[in-house]
């Protein structure tokens, strides 16, 4: 029983099924180990991966399923270990809460590609029980899977950067595409995509937003930074960008062709995707070896990486447009992120609305 694993009682939302329909659920948390951070979940994101799981997208889905991997808020009791947070600190977990700290990967600080990486939801924790995310009131996590969210950042609209900020920060680190003057597209304006161009324009960048929504371009341009804007189905406008970009991130969600996209790339050029539709795309390999161009992937961002990416983002003051709702619009929230419609993340107001009966 969920509710009795542990001795800390705890409320959330889950989904019993690949219904993906969301009601509330009693479980409960470990006790505050030595090493452990235990927080109030304030705000926590809706990421479209939630909306994957929920429906068993990826077939990995095991039920119930209490999801959220964009959680911030206060801290309220640390372990006797705990070195880097105190009680009333301001912090966040994202997509993570665990790993073997010992392998190459984890002690190169990308703990994200440890292969024993625990997520924050859907995951088995080291003790066997499994983890449950930040659609519930309390939040217990080893302190080195716990980000500090800086002060000049507003806590419901720093949420989203817990995995859409990490997720566009680390590919243009990793994949050298963070240089002033390099010509970067960004594909699909949703959640990843919004915070990516922000990200992408305070490194120096030139971004051109590639959307099939000509409605998103005006709110691209001015609100969000971009430098210019392409309609996918547009056939003149691709045609005229061709041979044009040093990279592309690709966000999209749901399968699409990539052949348009490799044509937008310079001799060179690196398309890097983080969308994860449930089927395989297509991959033209012609248009990569003409051009020497390369494919590629990216996960989230390590612990350290995380960190840099929310001190980065309080620097240029980047934070996520979003829609504040109460818990009890959630399946409603993700009707709508499956039509596409949110300006740019969900937020759900978790200390206000998801109260324990
Ligand atoms: N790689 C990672 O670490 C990582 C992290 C978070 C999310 N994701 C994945 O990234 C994807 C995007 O997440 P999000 O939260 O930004 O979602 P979102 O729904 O906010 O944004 C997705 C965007 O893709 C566009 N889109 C949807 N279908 C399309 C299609 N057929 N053709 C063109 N555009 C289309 C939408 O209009 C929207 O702008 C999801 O698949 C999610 O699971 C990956
Ligand atoms: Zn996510």
């Amino acid at each position: 029983m969920a509710e009795k694993q542990h001795p800390v009682p705890a409320y959330g939302l889950a989904a019993r099924d690949h219904s993906g329909l969301l009601s509330p659920f009693n479980f409960s948390r470990r006790e505050t180990g030595e090493t452990d951070v235990k927080f109030k979940v304030l705000y926590c994101g809706i990421c479209h991966s939630d909306l994957h799981m929920l429906k068993n997208e990826w077939g990995s889905s095991t039920y119930p399923i209490v999801p959220g991997h964009e959680i911030v808020g206060q801290v309220t009791e640390v372990g006797s270990k705990v070195e880097k947070y105190k009680v009333g600190d301001r912090v966040g977990v994202g997509c993570m809460v665990g790993s073997c700290r010992s392998c190459t990967n984890c002690s190169q600080s990308i703990e994200n590609y440890c292969p024993k990486m625990i997520l924050t939801y859907g995951g088995t924790y080291h003790d066997g029980t499994p983890t449950y995310g930040g659609y519930s009131d309390v939040m217990v996590c080893d302190e080195h899977f716990v980000v500090r969210v800086p002060d000049s950042l507003p806590l419901d609209v720093a949420a989203p950067l817990l995995c859409a900020g990490i997720t566009l920060y680390s590919p243009l680190k990793f994949y050298g595409l963070d240089k002033p003057g390099l010509h970067i597209g960004i594909v699909g304006l949703g959640g990843l995509g919004h915070v990516g161009v922000k990200f992408a324009k305070a490194m120096g960048l030139k971004v051109t937003v590639i959307s099939t929504s000509p409605g998103k371009k005006q709110e691209a341009i001015e609100r969000h930074g971009a430098d210019a804007f392409l309609v996918s189905r547009d056939q003149e406008q691709m045609q005229a960008a061709m041979g044009t970009m040093d990279g592309i991130i690709d966000t999209v969600s749901a399968v699409h062709p990539i052949m348009p996209l490799i044509g937008l790339l310079k001799t060179q050029g690196k398309l890097v995707l983080v969308g994860a539709p449930e089927k395989p795309l297509e991959l033209p390999v012609f248009p990569l070896l003409m051009g020497r161009k390369i494919v590629g992937g990216s996960c989230i961002g390590g612990m350290k990486e995380t960190q840099e990416m929310l001190d980065f983002a309080a620097k240029h003051n980047i934070t996520a447009d979003i829609e504040v709702i109460s818990a009890d619009y959630v399946n409603t929230a993700m009707e709508r992120l499956a039509k596409n419609d949110v300006k740019y993340r969900f937020v759900i107001d978790v200390a206000n609305t998801m109260q324990a009966p």
